[in-house]
């Protein structure tokens, strides 16, 4: 590939390290995006090794759920992605237009997250970084996970892992305590995301600052607003439970009254 198979439209967005541009391949008419990033900024942080991981991860993964990486080139100065186009943008900011989601909606996108996390943990990959803001929409409103900043390719399953990355918000217990953490790290942020989208506000927000966050995170201390459906406050608390082994496994999740309730 070069820049010249592309037509580069608008920006659409601004990943880590780069922009991210609405593009048109000449020879197919197909719309992607791609992700220009400098070689400047990123031989500056010493970067290149994350990248190459993060690439590398993406580039495995084909599921309907994530959002392709179909290939990348480079020039002398820019290092570029190709990656496919979310019609629907960044889940984020449907959730902020809508200040929340009927549960239908919300039951819809935690399926198809769930579908995505069975198969990112099947190739031995733990996303550590489920929120919002890295998800994007596809066609037919379907949910992709559009980044993986943070995840890892751990070499043997549930390996434990200790790195710290992410924002507060969606970190697990045995995250924010430095413990170490496995693929049960993903089911709680699903949980995070789940509460976020039928409410409108993450767990902890109301939090007085970052040492309450940590301490109520640690004791998992949520308060369920009441005009949740029986089966969404049931479905919450089996994902975010305290112990990592007492939270729902995903294979459970896809089998849970909330998930099941609106398939027809
Ligand atoms: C660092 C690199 C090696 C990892 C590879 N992964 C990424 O670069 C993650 N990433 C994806 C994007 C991204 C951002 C925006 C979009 C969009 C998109 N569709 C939109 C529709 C309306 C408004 C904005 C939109 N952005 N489609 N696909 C995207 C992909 C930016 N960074």
């Amino acid at each position: 590939w070069t820049a010249d198979d592309f037509l580069v439209g608008r920006e659409i967005g601004r990943g880590n390290f780069g922009y991210v541009y609405l593009a048109r391949e000449k020879a197919s008419g197909y719309i992607v995006a791609l992700k220009v990033m400098y070689k400047s900024e990123i031989l500056k942080d010493h970067n290149e090794r994350q990248i190459r991981r993060e690439v590398e991860i993406q580039s495995s993964l084909k599921h309907e759920n994530i959002l392709r990486l179909y290939g990348y080139f480079h020039d002398e100065t820019r290092f570029i992605l190709i990656l496919e186009y979310a019609p629907g943008g960044e889940l984020y900011q449907q959730l902020q237009k809508q200040k929340r989601f009927m549960e239908s909606v919300a039951s819809k996108y935690a399926r198809q997250l769930t579908h995505a996390l069975i198969y990112l943990h099947s190739k031995r990959v733990i996303h550590r970084d489920i929120k919002p803001e890295n998800l994007m929409i596809g066609l037919n409103d379907d949910l992709k996970i559009g980044d993986f900043g943070w995840s890892v390719k751990t070499d043997t399953f549930d390996t434990r892992r200790s790195t710290f990355c992410g924002t507060l918000d969606y970190l697990p217990p045995e995250m924010i305590q430095g413990l170490n953490h496995d693929t049960k790290a993903d089911v709680w942020a699903l949980g995070v995301l789940l509460f976020e989208m039928l409410t409108g506000k993450p767990p902890f927000e109301d939090s007085r600052d970052e040492e309450e966050v940590c301490q109520r995170i640690k004791e998992a201390d949520i308060k369920y607003p009441p005009n949740l459906s029986r089966q969404a406050r049931d479905l919450l608390e089996q994902l975010l439970q305290k112990r990592a082994v007492d939270r729902i496994s995903l294979q459970e999740v896809l089998k849970h009254p909330f998930i099941t309730r609106w398939l027809h």
